[in-house]
């Protein structure tokens, strides 16, 4: 059997297998600083090693415990180890000659098919962290090519080694020597010093790859206090005074600077179109809770925007507001704080940049020019990466012309790139949490005429990962208190808890707006869930995306190494695929995800990097070839496709030996969306009966609410604005955590 042939097979024989000419399509990650060890050869042994040693006592199943039943969801996903893990595989090691990652780690198939030490009880070592990144920065086909090219055309032509040579080439020539010195006091000198080497193309990422402290770890991508890992399994974006106190100094230059995307009109409102189902959107309940609700609009025309704004709107194909629109726009407009909660793919984007828009532009904003020092009116966080590119195109593409300028910055690209976006005007600032926070302390923008906070994916934003976070950007020197600012609060998902601490950032007298099921899944998605043993996944896997064809399809696996691990092997298999996920550097994650958008590679594989927020046309599949530690991020893995009326599909593969106490959860996320629940499902879910849970609530329209529980002044209506009492049921609520 196929299967046992691999197990059985040599290190050589999987490198052999690898290199195989039909892998172009997949540019797996091979970075030595993380994964070889210092001597040429012996990745294998030291990743197992520590591999085992992340076993210990962190089961997968242990981390679903916590995080969803004993506190908070997503909040236990760091792992303990992460910095053992970290000293152990960053440093040195020669790439182009050492062994890689890809063609190692799992060339015997242990970690898939073998002993107790197996991918499942990996652990969270590896598990890609949620608040790590994503979202492609183009939003449309085409925008990966630019300054980029080159590099991936270098790479191709020269095969692995050579893309992490051509790295950081972009830094030199950067016409503004003083943001460079900038950027350059903040690493460790020396080392960096010459931006030659970062140039020199094939062969020279020596010295880069070399001097990944363990303090950093992680070979070097992470933009400075960006979505780096702690040892206690937080992201830490220190200040740099607090690096300086810590001695975390060293760090590698991050060089990167994102291709511009397209100017022209025509790839500023490219679009996809709306689905078949779009116009069921009107029949979805919709409930606001809070006093003195204004009136929710029907059309474009009632929210009153300027002419500039409607041309826009028209251009991006909008001709109807969708529920969350509908209620959120005046929400909105009337100045209130909000936390609107709606599935994914339901244009939450455009319910709060339209409005904010309207508003800047109602105020006589000032045209941005370029100042040493910006003030934007409006600040925009999100967790991932490519999530906040995306937000930041919409902004774009809502503003154009206007005098608004929306910039973006993010952590993985070079900082002084992201504050030389920033000089030049800045209006509305799109950002990452650690970028952010980077930026102010660097004292490059003044937070006082700040009016408009907006957290997308608010319960990521607020979880133990960034919440500290925010809590500083709230009070921050300059900045506006909750009473002199709106602060805004968008995700399909918003755990009770997670409401709760969101009351420090919103006025006491918040509207909270509810579309649907609040967390619950999209009913354009198809569930199915297949009973896959861990070690026939593969196999199932490859014979579904053969009966896909050339549809695009997005599968999630839970470790990084696993993303790598399973990309290849479909390569191998001769599906085109690429991959995505914290490990790879953000111009590997941009390209991956340019080559998915494009079709190039119909496949691609990601951790839960991948799973809030991306919107890319025609992504007809999503796969759970693992399935996640929550149901709040399922439900947000398969928003991936069936978004905006379309319909979409999502199978998720089910192990007996190791998800069945997943299967009560996923019983209630099936029949909230009205899908087919598997006998078997059904069977184990009441087995594993925990008392408390409720089981299906298919009828209940609300599972979460408004956690103020005040429901005086409460307008509940659906989307076309007739008034529905549907009741939230509090066992409901209770049972699912
Ligand atoms: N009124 C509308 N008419 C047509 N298309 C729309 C409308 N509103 C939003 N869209 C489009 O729908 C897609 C999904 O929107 P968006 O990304 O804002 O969803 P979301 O609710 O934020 O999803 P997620 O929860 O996954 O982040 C986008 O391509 C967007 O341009």
């Amino acid at each position: 059997m196929k299967i046992e042939l691999e197990a059985t097979m040599g290190d050589e024989d999987w490198e052999a297998e690898i290199i195989k000419p039909h892998m172009s399509s997949y540019v797996p990650v091979f970075e030595k600083d993380r994964y070889s060890s210092g001597a040429h050869g012996d990745t294998f042994n030291r990743t197992l090693a520590s591999l085992s040693e992340m076993d210990d006592g962190y089961s997968r199943r242990d981390h679903f415990m916590r995080s969803r039943f004993a506190s908070g969801r997503s909040l236990g996903n760091r792992d303990p180890g992460e910095s053992n893990k970290r000293e152990n595989t960053s440093t040195m090691g020669d790439f182009g000659v050492g062994r890689s990652f890809g063609n190692r780690g799992f060339s015997n198939n242990k970690f898939e098919e073998g002993d107790s030490c197996g991918f499942w009880r990996e652990s969270s070592n590896d598990r890609e962290d949620n608040q790590t990144r994503n979202r492609g920065f183009s939003k449309r086909d085409g925008y990966q090519d630019g300054n980029d090219s080159e590099a991936s055309g270098s790479f191709r032509r020269s095969g692995r080694g050579s893309y992490r040579g051509c790295r950081g080439g972009f830094g030199l020539g950067s016409p503004n020597s003083k943001y460079e010195q900038d950027e350059g006091t903040q690493r460790s000198g020396g080392i960096f010093g010459s931006r030659r080497s970062a140039l020199s193309g094939v062969g020279k990422g020596d010295a880069y790859q070399s001097r990944s402290g363990s303090g950093s770890g992680r070979g070097g991508y992470k933009g400075l206090n960006e979505e780096v890992i702690t040892a206690s399994g937080k992201n830490s974006w220190k200040s740099e005074a607090e690096r300086r106190e810590s001695g975390d100094t060293q760090g590698p230059k991050v060089t990167y600077i994102p291709p511009p995307p397209p100017e022209d009109e025509d790839s500023i409102f490219a679009h996809y179109q709306t689905g078949i189902n779009f116009d069921k959107y009107d029949t979805i309940l919709v409930e606001v809770s809070g006093h003195d609700v204004p009136p929710a609009i029907l059309t474009f025309e009632e929210a009153n925007l300027c002419q500039t704004l409607n041309s826009n709107i028209a251009k991006a194909g909008y001709t109807k507001l969708t529920p969350v629109q509908k209620y959120s726009i005046p929400i909105v407009l009337g100045g209130r704080d909000l936390m609107a909660c709606a599935q994914t793919g339901s244009g939450k984007t455009a319910a709060f940049l339209l409005p904010i828009l309207a508003h800047m532009m109602r105020d006589g904003v000032t045209a941005s020019r370029f100042k040493e020092l910006q003030e934007p009116e409006c600040i925009i966080v999100a967790p991932t990466r490519e999530l906040i590119s995306q937000i930041y195109l919409e902004a774009r593409k809502f503003s154009f012309g206007t005098c608004v300028r929306a910039v973006v910055i993010y952590g993985g690209t070079q900082l002084g790139h992201s504050i030389r976006q920033i000089v030049q005007g800045c209006n509305i600032l799109c950002a990452t949490p650690g970028r952010l926070m980077d930026i102010i302390g660097k004292e490059k923008i003044g937070l006082r005429q700040v009016k408009y906070i907006v957290l997308d994916e608010a319960d990521r934003m607020l979880d133990m990962g960034f919440g500290p976070e925010m809590k500083k950007l709230i009070s921050c020197p300059g900045m506006p208190s909750k009473e002199q600012r709106q602060t805004l609060m968008f995700s399909a998902t918003f755990p009770e808890e997670i409401q709760r601490l969101a009351g420090e950032f919103l006025k006491s007298n918040y509207l909270f707006v509810a579309v649907g099921q609040v967390g619950g899944a999209c009913r354009d998605v198809q569930q199915t869930i297949l009973q896959v043993g861990q070690y026939s996944k593969r196999e199932k896997l490859v014979e579904i995306l053969r009966n896909i064809g050339d549809e695009r399809t997005m599968v999630f696996v839970e470790t990084k190494k696993k993303a790598d691990f399973i990309a290849t092997f479909l390569c191998q298999e001769k599906i085109s695929t690429t991959s995505i996920h914290g490990d790879r550097e953000q111009r590997e994650r941009e390209q991956a995800l340019g080559d998915f958008r494009c079709g190039k590679c119909p496949v691609l594989v990601a951790t839960s990097v991948a799973a809030r927020g991306l919107d890319i046309e025609n992504v007809q599949h999503v796969i759970n070839f693992d399935l996640p530690s929550t149901t709040d991020e399922y439900v947000h893995r398969i928003g991936r496709t069936g978004r905006c009326g379309n319909t979409g599909r999502a199978i998720s593969f089910f192990d007996t030996e190791s998800d069945n106490h997943l299967a009560q959860p996923l019983v209630k996320v099936l029949s909230d969306a009205q899908q087919d629940v598997p006998a078997w499902l059904e069977e184990i879910a009441f087995s594993m009966y925990v008392p408390g849970f409720s089981g299906s609530t298919r009828g209940n329209v609300f599972v979460s609410i408004d956690t103020r529980k005040n429901y005086q002044g409460k307008s509940s209506l659906n989307a076309a604005g007739f008034s529905s009492s549907q009741a939230p049921n509090p066992v409901d609520d209770e049972s699912w955590d």
